[in-house]
């Protein structure tokens, strides 16, 4: 059962940012927005100057004895970041890749680690580090891949809906091209063990509230076809999303075309296998041809942008503005441990970084601006997972899904030590709001989130911060 959570109804004093549109970042310093009891966003205030019109908003929505949360020392209320594509079962792995790239990074590094955590107690410690890791960075929303173990997948799902953090939890598929140590024995075994994950997150949450399973096939090349069309049939046959990789990887690309020689590019495997539709969110998509982006936008399915892990394993650098410009939906991953970094914030730097590097070769349209990162980490992340209605902003009726970011105190002269290491972002009392934006996303981190919701449920909170 969803765990229990007693929510009061709070009305969050301070100023709030979030995107308006792609290009435009909304920002308004005077903000009150008040959540009811159902973690709600019940109304959205934007000239609450100081605490004395606090009051005055809440008995114009008619609240008496809300509980108020305000921001402190440069702080503001950001919605939570969605993470598209993580591997929870690669997090002990994360900076560690050498020099390899795709194929034999998952022989020497992933496959070794993801077949150890059959050991319940190890997943148990790798699992409840990575939700409480991500939450401490701001991602209340997760896709995650686990394992092909039905047990410590099921313990994935159980240690998110306890901890509070909105996530996508996927068994992997794998029944082909993987390690004899380490695969589903058969299309039927592969089936039942899918299924069985389904049926736990139904009897932990049945509404998929917080905690959704999702269908997971690796990638083409690790599973058959008549794998691929089963998951493809269980997919339109419930509904419930589905999550995969492709055309990250050169070799990769080559090795799928000779494996299902009858389809007619990468893309067209999972079409023909029934698994691109509108709940699908494929990670990478570095090298896709202009006919499979056709194909994709026609399916409406999404893409995960992964540019950490792009760079880390040298696979390339995805047009991430083109995507956009041709209509695609796309959102942020971190692609633990192909990406080195848990944080979202991080894949919003290395996203405007690599779209900078290609606009070094192609040209300034190529280059994504910030306001356009922070929009794929909230509102298109929130469209790939199915839940644009729900979280990426602060609209009325969304749920509170959200972080509140502290950028510290105005500089003072002569802090050492422990002083200056505690906010990595120095601000000098003279930036306009835009700057302070600015500067937190490109100088901050996790000392900057103060505290964390998930559907108005505080999940993460600095010991600094007493809300
Ligand atoms: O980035 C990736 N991570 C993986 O674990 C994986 N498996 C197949 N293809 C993959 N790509
Ligand atoms: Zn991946």
């Amino acid at each position: 059962m969803a765990a229990a959570q007693k929510i009061k109804r709070t009305v969050y004093v301070g100023p709030f940012v979030h995107s308006q549109s792609l290009q435009k970042l909304d920002i308004c310093p005077t903000g009150a927005i008040g959540v009811d009891e159902t973690g709600k966003i019940a109304f959205v205030e934007r000239d609450v100057k100081d605490i004395g019109d606090v009051i005055p908003v809440t008995q114009k929505h008619g609240w008496q004895n809300s509980q108020i949360v305000r921001t402190k020392d440069n702080g503001f209320f950001f919605p939570g970041f969605i993470d598209t594509h993580i591997h929870a079962s690669q997090y002990p792995n994360t900076g560690i890749f050498g020099k390899s790239t795709l194929l034999d990074w998952l022989n020497t590094y992933t496959f070794p680690l993801e077949s150890s955590l059959s050991d319940l107690s190890k997943a148990r410690r790798v699992y409840n580090r990575v939700v409480a890791r991500t939450l401490s960075q701001g991602t209340t929303t997760a896709a995650y891949y686990a394992t092909i173990h039905v047990p410590a997948t099921n313990l994935l799902a159980d240690i998110c809906l306890a901890k509070g953090q909105r996530a996508f939890v996927g068994r992997v598929c794998m029944n082909a091209m993987s390690p004899e140590y380490y695969r589903d024995e058969s299309t039927e075994a592969a089936m039942r063990s899918t299924r069985e994950c389904i049926e736990h997150v139904r009897g932990i949450d049945p509404g998929f509230e917080i905690v959704s399973p999702i269908i997971t096939p690796r990638f083409a090349p690790s599973c058959t076809r008549e794998c691929l069309r089963e998951q493809g049939k269980l997919h339109q046959e419930t509904g419930i999303p589905c999550q995969t990789h492709i055309s990250e990887n050169k070799n990769e690309i080559e090795l799928v075309k000779e494996l299902f020689p009858e389809s007619k590019s990468y893309a067209d495997v999972y079409d023909s296998a029934g698994l691109l539709t509108e709940k699908t969110i494929l990670a990478h998509a570095v090298h896709l041809t202009e006919e499979e982006k056709a194909l994709i936008k026609e399916r409406e399915a999404k893409i995960s942008h992964c540019p950490a892990s792009n760079t880390a394993l040298t696979s390339g650098s995805a047009r991430v503005r083109q995507l956009i410009d041709q209509g695609l939906t796309v959102g942020l991953g971190t692609d633990v441990s192909g990406g080195f970094s848990p944080s979202i914030l991080e894949m919003v730097r290395q996203a405007v970084w690599v779209s900078r590097h290609v606009a070094m070769s192609d040209g300034d349209q190529a280059k994504l601006s910030m306001e356009e990162a922070l929009y794929l980490a909230t509102r298109g992340g929130a469209k790939v997972v199915g839940l644009a209605q729900k979280v990426g902003g602060f609209d009325v009726g969304m749920d509170w899904d959200a972080q509140m970011i502290s950028l510290g105190s105005v500089a003072e002269d002569g802090l050492t030590g422990d002083e200056i290491h505690k906010d990595p972002v120095d601000v000098w009392g003279w930036e306009s709001w835009d700057e302070r934006v600015a500067k937190w996303v490109y100088n901050g981190d996790d000392r900057n989130t103060a505290a964390v919701w998930v559907k108005g449920r505080l999940v993460h909170q600095r010991a600094s911060f007493r809300p």
